[in-house]
């Protein structure tokens, strides 16, 4: 299988600081490939430098073979690079279905002064974005909240509602942020079966995940960080039976 993502000797520092260090590693299309390690092993950096928000301090990363450095994060998100985030994105002043359309106008990025003037293929189009953004509801099992305020839905709920916004742009690497920091178990395992879905429908998933089981459950490949580097790769039932991880976890490294 070919990489849609690859780093090569990744350097982030800040100050005297290597919040990742000399790291390599590639993602295989189609995959989901999970990132953990303990607090503080430069999870956060890395989807940074993966998704354009920092820049490396030494290293390239290639998504699809093309160097990104120096891409700002919307330029990525144009060269199907999509993600969600730790903390909820959603905007509060809208329904959740607008919530949805917000990314697919992101996509088609119609001219800003067609759509200032409402010319009839706007309206079209507007429709036509009504009806995708309700399909991708469907998909994420919101289809009971189309036009619901995010005000009124569960925490679970919005979360599905990102993934949603995300798919909206038809990424092919989706990073996903702690999608289930905060859900009960009950909603953890309903978005690994979401994720589950997202990569059958041909989106490569980057996670990164605090929830073990759920990394275990879903995950073709596992990356564990330890101090900014990297301590292992491999199938989760590798990782699982790794001494150096387990001692790592345990607070022995
Ligand atoms: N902007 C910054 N300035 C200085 N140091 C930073 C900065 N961002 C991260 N660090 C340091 O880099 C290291 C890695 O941090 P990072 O937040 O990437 O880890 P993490 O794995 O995401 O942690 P957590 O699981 O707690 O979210 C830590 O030592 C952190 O203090």
């Amino acid at each position: 299988m070919s990489a849609i993502l690859e780093c090569r000797e990744l350097t982030k520092s800040f100050g005297g600081v290597d919040a990742v260090a000399d790291l390599s590693f590639t993602v295989a299309r189609g995959n989901i490939h999970s990132i953990i390690g303990p607090n503080g092993a430069g999870k956060t950096t890395l989807i940074n430098l993966l998704t354009g928000i920092y820049t490396p301090t030494a290293g390239s990363i290639l998504l699809s073979d093309h160097d990104t450095r120096g891409l700002a994060p919307y330029k990525l998100a144009q060269r199907g690079l999509g993600r969600t985030f730790q903390n909820l994105q959603i905007c509060m002043n809208m329904s959740a279905v607008e919530n949805v359309m917000v990314g697919l106008h992101l996509r088609l990025n119609r001219g800003f002064l067609a759509a200032l003037l409402r010319l009839k293929s706007v309206r079209a189009g507007d429709r036509d974005c009504r009806a995708r953004a309700i399909e991708l509801m469907r998909f994420t099992g919101l289809e009971n909240q189309i036009d619901q305020h995010p005000s009124e839905m569960s925490y679970g709920a919005l979360k599905r509602l990102e993934i949603a916004r995300a798919l909206a742009a038809e990424p092919e690497l989706l990073f996903l942020d702690e999608p289930a920091a905060g859900l009960n178990a009950n909603e953890t395992h309903a978005i690994g079966a979401l994720i589950r879905e997202v990569a059958a429908s041909g989106v490569t998933v980057v996670l990164v995940e605090h929830d073990m089981k759920l990394v275990m459950d879903v995950s073709d490949d596992v990356l564990v960080l330890n101090y900014g580097r990297k301590l292992a790769q491999g199938t989760p039932h590798a990782i699982q039976n790794d001494p150096e991880v387990i001692s790592a976890y345990l607070g022995g490294a």
